[in-house]
């Protein structure tokens, strides 16, 4: 289910990653009726296979991270956590320890994707010049030919401030709401679960977007010639060129993605806890 909620939720993040880095589109239509003109549907799913391989590793680091921090921090085993329910400040700090630790799982596969998302060439138009990478494992070969090792963990430190603070307001959100809407000492329901989630997604996502600009502008430098000395000028000189408004690009249709990918992934945790609990 995690799979399938991000095969659905990955067209939207296409158009956010270009809205981020590309200066070409005047808005969210402007550049799906672009990406459909010039790429097909296929555009709009560029950059998919990482994720959909990598999505099972990165959140079983995440939720377990998170799961393993409450536990230390708590002294309370799961079983016991509906009757003794953990403190907000626990949940927050749990969250910012499985944010930080899965941001470096994260950092690789994210470049890559962003990478691949952001080639305009349409695929396989015989005739045509190839673009640069030719899929995802050819852009990882090329990447770390050419830059090496860390050239594969290019914006990770603006993704580990992105996620470590954010994975915090994740869990923090979720637990919450949950709280609100579930009598005391019961398990949530499947509908508490998933509007819960859906909301931890969009409040995570909109506090992580000036962070997230930055991070994917990192991605792409490099590219050709190096823009930006760090993540600190990075900011500067967006802020000077764009304005302030930079922080908040791609954020309408990023939580339109946030909302069913992460009600679903909520989801999928909560039944395996169970499962398992
Ligand atoms: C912390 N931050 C807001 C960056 C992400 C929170 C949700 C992560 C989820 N895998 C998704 O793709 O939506």
């Amino acid at each position: 289910t995690g799979a399938l909620g991000l095969v659905l939720g990955h067209p939207f993040d296409t158009v956010k990653v270009r809205l981020q880095t590309q200066t070409t589109y005047r808005g969210i239509v402007d550049c799906m009726v672009k990406i459909y003109r010039h790429e097909s549907l296929l555009g709009f799913f560029k950059g998919m296979s990482f994720p959909i391989a990598s999505i099972a590793v990165v959140n079983s680091v995440l939720f377990g991270v998170y799961s393993n921090t409450l536990l230390v921090l708590t002294a309370t085993a799961h079983q016991e956590r509906r009757a003794q329910p953990p403190s907000y400040t626990h949940i927050f700090l749990a969250g910012c320890t499985g944010g930080f630790l899965q941001a470096y799982c994260l950092a690789p596969f994210d470049l890559i994707k962003v990478r691949l998302q952001n080639q305009t060439e349409p695929m396989a138009q015989p005739g045509s010049p190839p673009p640069q990478y030719r899929g995802p494992v050819h852009c990882a070969a090329s990447i770390f030919r050419e830059e090496g090792y860390r050239g594969l963990f290019r914006g990770a430190w603006a993704l580990m401030l992105r996620d470590t603070p954010t994975m915090g307001v994740y869990f923090l959100t979720y637990e919450g709401l949950c709280r609100q809407y579930t009598p005391e000492g019961q398990n949530p329901s499947s509908a508490t679960v998933l509007v819960a989630g859906g909301f931890a997604g969009i409040a995570s996502w909109v506090a992580a977007t000036p962070l997230d600009v930055i991070k994917s502008r990192m991605q792409m430098d490099g590219l050709r010639r190096r823009v930006y000395q760090g993540v600190l000028d990075c900011m500067v000189s967006s802020v000077r060129q764009e304005g302030l408004g930079v922080f908040f690009r791609g954020v309408t249709i990023n939580s339109a993605r946030a909302f069913p990918v992460n009600a679903v992934t909520f989801l999928s945790y909560e039944y395996l806890l169970r499962l398992w609990g």
